[in-house]
């Protein structure tokens, strides 16, 4: 049968001075969108590095289509990376001639359309951009080349709130016909409760949580109370807890829960919070 997941990462491995990746594993099937969130430092760019083989792995394994990551064809991948940045006098206009004799299937009417859609000057020096509007750019040419897999660090971060939106449905657009996939890492967790099928939490190198949206919504919850009310709730429901002026804050498994206990339904943003910060009882 034909391998229906896009990227399966395993045990990855990558070992810096200060920092590591821990036997991280990620699955993407096809037709999906997959966030990958997780602290300043946590090891997203270095995952994202890693499958890409930017940065060479330790050990583990990286299949993309099927096969090794380091046999793919690069076109059939679309990046954008917060710190990768063309030379400075670069337009619009050059990108594309540049990428019309890379790429096999430079697609140049798709790449001036989005610089277009975006408003980008296709004769401004990509130096006098926005930040934003380097983005976009990037963004344009990742989805200029008829890529199947777009891996993307922080592609929203930077653009305003309207140009976000439209992001987010040229990305749910991309995957509408079940072959095409996305990973993206960011901090705007609200934009993955928007279009996000599959959430995964990194912290210090390892991976915290990798679930289906709707699944980690719907298990987990938030329980409001108190000290001596805290110690009423089933040991087993409570995963991490928070205390602050406003009393004590507790990440439930809402199952474990029971019907006796009111949980309201968390935010991605309030599991990370309590997974990260929050005093962990890992519940059995
Ligand atoms: N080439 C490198 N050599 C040594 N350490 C590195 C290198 N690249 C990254 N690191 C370290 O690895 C850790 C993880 O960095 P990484 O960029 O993967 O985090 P991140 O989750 O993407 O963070 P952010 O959200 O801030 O972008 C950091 O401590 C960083 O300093």
């Amino acid at each position: 049968m034909e391998n229906q997941n896009i990227l399966e990462v395993h045990g990855l491995c990558k070992k810096y001075k200060k920092f590591a990746l821990e036997q991280v594993d990620l699955v993407l099937p096809k037709g999906c969108i997959m966030g990958f969130v997780g602290e300043n430092g946590a090891g997203k760019t270095t995952t994202l590095k890693c499958i890409l083989d930017i940065a060479h792995r330790d050990s583990g394994s990286v299949d993309i289509f099927g096969q090794d990551s380091r046999k793919a064809d690069m076109e059939d991948i679309g990046v954008v990376f917060v710190e990768m940045n063309y030379q400075q006098d670069i337009t619009g206009n050059n990108i594309n001639t540049m990428y019309r004799n890379i790429y096999r299937n430079w697609q140049e009417d798709t790449f001036f359309g989005y610089l277009d859609r975006f408003g980008i000057d296709r004769k401004k020096a990509y130096k006098t951009a926005s930040r934003g509007m380097q983005l976009k750019l990037q963004l344009a040419v990742a989805l200029s080349h008829r890529a199947r897999l777009l891996l993307l660090d922080e592609p929203t971060s930077g653009l305003d709130p309207v140009v976000r939106d439209e992001m987010l449905e040229i990305f749910q657009d991309f995957i509408m016909d079940e072959e095409h996939s996305i990973l993206f890492s960011t901090h705007i967790t609200s934009d993955l409760e928007k279009i996000a099928d599959y959430v995964v939490m990194i912290h210090e190198g390892r991976v915290i949580f990798s679930e289906q949206k709707d699944t980690l919504l719907y298990q987990y919850g938030i329980w409001k109370g108190n000290d001596s009310s805290l110690a009423k709730l089933p040991k087993n429901a409570v995963l991490a807890v928070s205390r602050s002026g406003f009393g004590v804050s507790a990440l439930v498994n809402r199952e474990k829960l029971g019907r006796n206990f009111e949980a309201e339904r968390p935010s991605i943003d309030e599991i990370m919070l309590h997974l990260i910060k929050g005093e962990q009882i890992w519940a059995e």
